[in-house]
């Protein structure tokens, strides 16, 4: 018993992930489907640790009659040939692209954070995954949120490699080596030489002099958590392979202590909170890779201000940011809309 479930760009880093937790979390599945390009058509993938192979699909060939649901990491441009179709014929569509994030009839959901929102999911069959630095930072800042009202945000986002696919890892791997064996470290995906180096710039400008990928933070948090929280964001990409990091400092319409919010952090529903103070008592990206938690590390209380923090969040943006929340999208709409096969 369980649900006819769509793995849309199977082949790739996101929808590897989706495949590994689909079998990891033991999602109700009655029957599995992968499916990425042409280009993949009839390579074998595994289902995760299960010992199972898939055999991949052409998606342009793939009927998605009767298919309960697909989980959709293929980008934006091939999800708008092929989101309205599967949704068209019934089969919830769970996008990890941006394309339907701002569009007011698709609910934009991360569980911890605003679950109910998912109930407005009927007008287009489509629920949007949000940007993977905005999903780990409002389950951060959702328990503080609800505690002291937070007003503004200001954060800074350390991205690895991974964020921009496999291409994006392939890079750093190719552009390390190259240093290390004296041969040019050519820049191809990223606008500059990633490897020992950092980029302040993730997906492309806009007019005011900001980056669509800080937008998206600001626009999406305001979505799923309060549309009065004011955000700035500059985003960087890093020499990682995995795992996103963020520097947050906030402030709040009621003071927090740094103990207190460390206290409602401990229970805040997908957070880990690993704040010592003292050599290593905080997370780095290396340490979450392949771990379902949002850490939190070094809560403090932020001196220049009435009622401000600030602190430090970790957490794999394969997971998190994408494959995670997007499986328990799909968990929450099991357990709150669909029917078992
Ligand atoms: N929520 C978030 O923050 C995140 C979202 N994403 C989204 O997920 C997408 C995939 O990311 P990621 O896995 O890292 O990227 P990868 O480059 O690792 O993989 C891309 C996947 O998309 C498939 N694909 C590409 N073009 C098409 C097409 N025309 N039709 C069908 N399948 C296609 C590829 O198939 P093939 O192997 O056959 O080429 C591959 O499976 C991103 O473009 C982004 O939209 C990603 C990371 C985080
Ligand atoms: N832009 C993110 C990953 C991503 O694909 O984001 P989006 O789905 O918002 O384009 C990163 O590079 O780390």
């Amino acid at each position: 018993m369980g649900y006819r479930v769509v793995v849309a760009g199977a082949t790739g880093n996101v929808g590897r992930e989706m495949l590994a937790i689909l079998a990891e979390r033991e999602f109700p599945i009655s029957e599995i489907a992968a499916v990425a390009s042409a280009r993949s058509q009839g390579d074998e993938i595994d289902f995760g640790e299960t010992g199972k192979k898939l055999k991949v699909q052409n998606i342009e060939h793939f009927d998605p009659t009767g298919w309960d649901i697909a989980l959709f990491a293929i980008g934006s441009d091939a999800t708008k040939v092929h989101g309205p179709r599967f949704a068209a014929a019934g089969c919830t569509v769970i996008d990890n692209s941006s394309l339907y994030r701002m569009d007011p009839d698709v609910p934009l959901i991360v569980p911890e954070v605003n679950p109910e929102a998912i109930d407005g999911y009927r007008k287009k069959n489509i629920i949007a995954n949000p940007n993977c630095s905005t999903a780990q930072m409002v389950v951060a800042l959702k328990p503080i949120h609800d505690a002291a009202t937070i007003t503004r945000v200001v954060v800074s986002t350390y991205q690895s490699v991974s964020g921009a696919g496999k291409a994006g890892m392939d890079e750093l791997f190719e552009q390390s080596r190259n240093i290390f064996v004296g041969d040019p470290a050519e820049p191809k995906k990223f606008t500059k030489q990633i490897a020992f180096n950092v980029i302040p710039h993730i997906d492309s400008f806009l007019d005011d002099g900001f980056t669509k990928e800080e937008w998206k933070m600001v626009v999406e948090t305001k979505k799923i958590m309060d549309p009065k929280i004011k955000v700035v964001a500059t985003c960087v990409r890093v020499p990682v392979f995995v795992g996103h990091s963020e520097a947050i400092t906030i402030e709040m319409e009621r003071e927090l202590s740094a103990a207190d919010a460390q206290k409602i952090l401990r229970e805040a529903p997908g957070v880990m909170l690993v704040d010592k103070r003292e050599d290593g008592g905080y997370i780095t990206p290396v340490e979450c890779v392949g771990d379902f938690a949002t850490y939190v590390s070094r809560v403090r209380e932020d001196p220049t201000v009435e009622n401000g923090l600030v602190l430090w969040c970790v957490s794999d943006n394969l997971r998190k940011g994408a494959a995670l929340n997007a499986v328990q999208i799909a968990e929450l709409l099991g357990r709150r809309h669909l029917k078992k096969a």
